[in-house]
């Protein structure tokens, strides 16, 4: 065994001493280096066991950052930090953390599959004795990978993919997520249609309050909807999912969007209907989102001035005598545009699973909605909007995890009385307004204070909610003394007519 060691020194010592001559030989002789090159790898290759592989950092003419080096950076940048002797850190642009990664000419290994490679993070000088104001302009970078030649086969097949895979995951990890808009009058970065915002929604599946069960089968469906590219193109659908949100105001329905948002670190476009034109303009607003990310249509029911189908429905609704709170929601969301938006529901639905089938996937579209029964049924039906999830009043188990978020309380004697009122007596109230109730007035409040607060607001919610029976019983008794008026008008009408 020593002999072999002793063996692997020599060559060492004799190889490290030629390439020193060759070295030399090079600066003094400077035209022949390039002839003799290929000829000295060849030399050298029989006796050198490694393979080597580099990544430039840029590629291509337009100086554009390659793909595969931003993978092998953030790739590298999670085993860097513990193992290279030397770092550097940067944050890149969109990045929301600073990125560690190994400085030049230092080397770490990686591990896969039972195998070893070195990651070496390299620079060429600058070539050309240019001066410039940012010396590194100049150096190229590179990381080069190197390897046993007997594992060639595991490295391209395998391990290459790999590093590129674990890096994409990590860079989306780090990533700066963003919030997009499309209403007008924003600046919009390279005359895109959407501007943007960095997001940064604190809402998580932890904060929401709802019940347990059903977060977790939101959560599983998110998942499986995350990781299921190649199941989607086996059955030859376009890699999307709709999800409709409807339920009362305050129930949490953008609140859960920021919860999936952050769930599946996707990016958010906030699509404003009433100030898309026309379809033209609805199709190049969703051609330019990208994938992992969520298109939102807040108020669906009153974002489209939809098809005649609407129109017959709202001169139905005209003959009511008080316009339904629909129509009050559209005029004031119109006047505020002052516009009125041509895009059609045929419109939305045919951008909406024509446009996913052309370009990429990976994306959800939420619609929200307080009047679900108002919508067309072409609009929520299944392959368009897949999971339909009612955001409801509050129930108990939503008023625990408020209570844990908003006081850290997580049990109090007076969880009974509370429980009781929500549902027993079946007061209905928000999780908005059970917030509201729950959040300390002032430094001094105590949680007991504030769960006091509540139990109040409740009993008062449920006088209202008598009240308002009431109030409605003797508004349709009224009309039902009215309609009588009406009859015994006509009968005696009829009579007089008949006597005549
Ligand atoms: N289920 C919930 N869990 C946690 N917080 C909630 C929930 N519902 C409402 N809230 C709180 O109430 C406020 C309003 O909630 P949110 O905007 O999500 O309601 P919404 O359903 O979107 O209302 P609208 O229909 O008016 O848009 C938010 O600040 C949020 O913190
Ligand atoms: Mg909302």
């Amino acid at each position: 065994m020593a002999m072999m060691g002793q063996l692997w020194t020599n060559t060492g010592s004799a190889l490290a001493t030629l390439m020193f001559v060759y070295t030399i030989f090079k600066q003094f002789f400077p035209l022949f280096g390039p002839q003799l090159e290929p000829f000295l790898y060849r030399l050298f290759g029989r006796f050198y066991p490694y393979i080597q592989i580099t990544f430039h950092e840029y590629s291509g003419e337009h100086f554009k950052r390659s793909e595969a080096y931003l993978g092998i950076q953030s790739y590298l940048s999670k085993d860097s930090s513990a193992r290279a002797k030397k770092l550097k850190a940067n944050t890149t642009k969109g990045s929301k953390s600073i990125v560690l990664s190994m400085d030049d000419k230092e080397e770490i290994t990686d591990d896969f599959e039972g195998i070893r490679v070195w990651w070496q993070s390299k620079k060429e000088g600058a070539t050309r004795q240019s001066f410039s104001f940012y010396p590194e302009a100049n150096e190229k970078r590179y990381y080069m990978l190197r390897f046993h030649r007997r594992d060639r086969e595991v490295i391209i097949e395998r391990y290459l993919e790999h590093v590129m895979r674990e890096g994409k995951t990590i860079e989306q990890k780090n990533r700066e997520r963003k919030l997009y808009s499309n209403t007008p009058g924003q600046s919009h970065g390279n005359n895109s249609k959407w501007s943007h915002v960095t997001f940064e929604h604190p809402a998580t599946f932890d904060t929401l309050a709802m019940e347990e069960n059903k977060k977790e089968e939101i959560k599983s469906d998110l998942i499986k909807f995350s990781k299921s590219k190649d199941y989607y193109k086996k059955i030859g659908k376009a890699w999307k999912r709709g999800y409709l949100l409807f339920g009362p105001p305050g129930t949490g329905k953008s609140t859960m969007i920021a919860a999936m948002a952050n769930f599946l670190e996707y990016d958010v476009y906030d699509l404003e209907l009433t100030t898309v034109k026309d379809n033209t303009h609805l199709r190049r607003l969703l051609i330019e989102t990208s994938a992992k990310s969520i298109i939102v249509i807040e108020d669906i029911d009153c974002s489209l001035n939809l098809t005649g189908q609407r129109k017959k429905k709202e001169e139905e609704e005209e003959d009511g005598d008080d316009k339904n709170t629909i129509e009050k929601k559209m005029m004031m969301k119109n006047e505020g545009e002052n516009k009125e938006s041509k895009v059609t529901l045929s419109g939305l639905l045919n951008f909406i699973d024509g446009l996913w089938s052309a370009c990429g996937g990976e994306r959800i579209i939420v619609f929200t909605t307080n009047f679900v029964d108002k919508l067309d049924p072409a609009l929520i039906r299944k392959g368009r909007m897949d999971k339909h999830i009612e955001m409801s009043y509050c129930c108990f188990e939503a008023f625990k995890v408020l209570a844990k978020n908003y006081l850290d309380v997580e049990e109090s004697e007076m969880f009974e009385e509370i429980k009781r009122l929500l549902e027993v007596e079946e007061i209905k109230m928000t999780p908005a307004d059970v917030g509201e109730n729950l959040l300390p007035k002032s430094e001094k409040e105590g949680g007991e204070t504030c769960l006091k607060r509540l139990i109040e607001a409740l009993k008062e919610e449920k006088e209202e909610a008598k009240k308002k029976v009431e109030e409605e019983e003797e508004e349709k008794q009224r009309k039902k003394e009215k309609v009588k008026e009406i009859e015994a008008e006509k009968e005696k009408k009829k009579k007089i007519e008949e006597e005549n």
